[in-house]
């Protein structure tokens, strides 16, 4: 196959050599040996300076062939370095790793292929960080699967540098596979109690920080992996001491033969409703507590009284929402006793964050008639597991989850950050 070229014009070599040459210097700054090539570079000059009197010698004009040799040295100096340096900053696969991309067409407006600055393999990690070359951190997401294919590798995460020119890619080896099954293990629970782990992705475990990320919308298909989800994280919470609610309207039975401590199963509306209010109470008591001791939210309150007087964090979970807010062939009665539910859970969702509620909620079809707008934009942190456009739209913004997910897998996952990933296993 003939490699395409990419025809630069002088102004882009210029701006890709002083790329290079910045990314050299940086590279020197951090790495020991670049800086031994650097200083052996500097001494072979120095020599050369001293000697150079005798480099070019003239009997005739002996002033013109010292300024000569100067000259020759200078220029062979100055030159050198700037070499030496654009050399270093060219990683080792540079160029076969941009004539991949230029072939899959991964080029920006004007045909240039993004400009390699690093290349670092640590154990089975690779880490690229690319010079975008004006190419949007959206497409680098949304043509990750090209970017796997052209360089063999599957990516873990795309981030955008902190100057937002860089990108850096966290992948592994194209040969890489998740596993079968993942089981959860107690060594796997994170040891801050605001934490959850959500699974494993190609580089390592991928968690959850409650207090950034209060409630989680979780989407996919049926049989994609949502309960075994929604199991792997509700045993996290009794592992944490974390009081847990679950609502399940489809009999309880992924939850009724599992002796959890400080788990509640909620399976009809009636007693939902109950338990909503009971938890509005909570919050308003919770909310007197924090003021009476100056504290911003749980965390803070949490540090300044004794173990005794501790609030524990209380998570809601909703097994398929569907089964509890779809309206569609109720009479007006049930229609209004399902709106009293989703305004207590529009509360919670609105102000449980600072008090330590939190939902955790899992849906098939999170339409607008499943999913009222003050919840689900509450749902601050969204998963998508195997699912159509539609669906992955509805819950991540955009359609990638029904590209990325594996169709043929279960309990794979894409979260907002465009990771894949695959859940903890927990069996029966
Ligand atoms: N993380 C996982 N690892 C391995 N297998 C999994 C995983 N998650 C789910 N599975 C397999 O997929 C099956 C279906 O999973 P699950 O019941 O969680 O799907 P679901 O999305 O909740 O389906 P539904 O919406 O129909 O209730 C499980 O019985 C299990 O065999």
């Amino acid at each position: 196959m003939e490699i395409p070229k990419q025809n630069l014009n002088h102004r882009t070599k210029i701006k890709r050599l002083v790329v290079t040459f910045k990314n050299g210097c940086l590279s020197i700054r951090n790495n020991r040996n670049k800086q031994i090539i650097i200083c052996a570079y500097l001494f072979v000059f120095i020599l050369f300076w001293l000697n150079r009197g005798s480099l070019y010698t003239s009997d005739y004009f002996p002033e013109l062939a010292y300024s000569f040799s100067s000259l020759v040295v200078n220029l062979f100096g100055t030159f050198g370095i700037i070499l030496i340096i654009c050399l270093l900053g060219h990683p080792f696969k540079t160029h076969q790793i941009q004539t991949a991309l230029l072939r899959a067409g991964f080029t920006n407006s004007a045909g240039e292929s993004p400009i390699l600055m690093q290349l670092i393999e640590e154990g089975s990690i690779i880490t690229y960080v690319f010079e975008s070359c004006g190419i949007p951190y959206d497409i680098w997401v949304t043509k990750q699967l090209d970017i796997e294919n052209a360089l063999n590798i599957v990516i873990a995460s795309i981030t955008m540098g902190k100057n937002q020119k860089t990108i850096i890619i966290k992948a592994v080896d194209g040969t890489y596979s998740y596993p079968a099954k993942i089981e959860l293990r107690t060594e796997n629970i994170p040891v801050d109690e605001a934490e959850l782990a959500l699974g494993e992705y190609a580089i390592g475990q991928l968690v959850l920080s409650l207090n950034l990320y209060p409630h989680i919308l979780i989407g996919g298909s049926t049989g994609s992996g949502k309960t075994v989800l929604l199991k792997s994280l509700i045993l996290q919470c009794c592992y944490k001491g974390h009081r847990v609610l679950i609502t399940d309207f489809k009999g309880g039975i992924d939850y009724l033969h599992h002796s959890w401590h400080n788990v509640t199963l909620v399976m009809d509306k009636h007693t939902l409703l109950e338990s909503l209010e009971g938890l509005i109470d909570d919050l308003e008591r919770r909310k007197v507590l924090l003021r009476s001791t100056h504290s911003a939210n749980i965390n803070e309150y949490n540090k300044k009284v004794g173990k005794q007087e501790q609030m524990k964090r209380i998570i809601l979970v909703f097994d398929e929402a569907a089964e509890v807010f779809d309206k569609t062939g109720l009479t007006k009665e049930e229609k209004v006793f399902v709106e009293r539910i989703e305004n207590r859970l529009s509360s919670l969702a609105r102000l449980g964050r600072a008090f330590g509620i939190h939902l955790i909620l899992s849906t098939q079809r999170p339409d607008a008639d499943v999913l009222k707008g003050q919840i689900k934009n509450n749902l601050d942190y969204r998963i998508c597991g195997r699912s159509d456009n539609v669906l992955s739209q509805i819950i991540l913004d955009k359609t990638d989850a029904a590209d990325r997910v594996p169709k043929d897998k279960q309990g794979m996952f894409l979260n907002q950050d465009d990771v894949l990933f695959k859940s903890y296993y927990i069996g029966e």
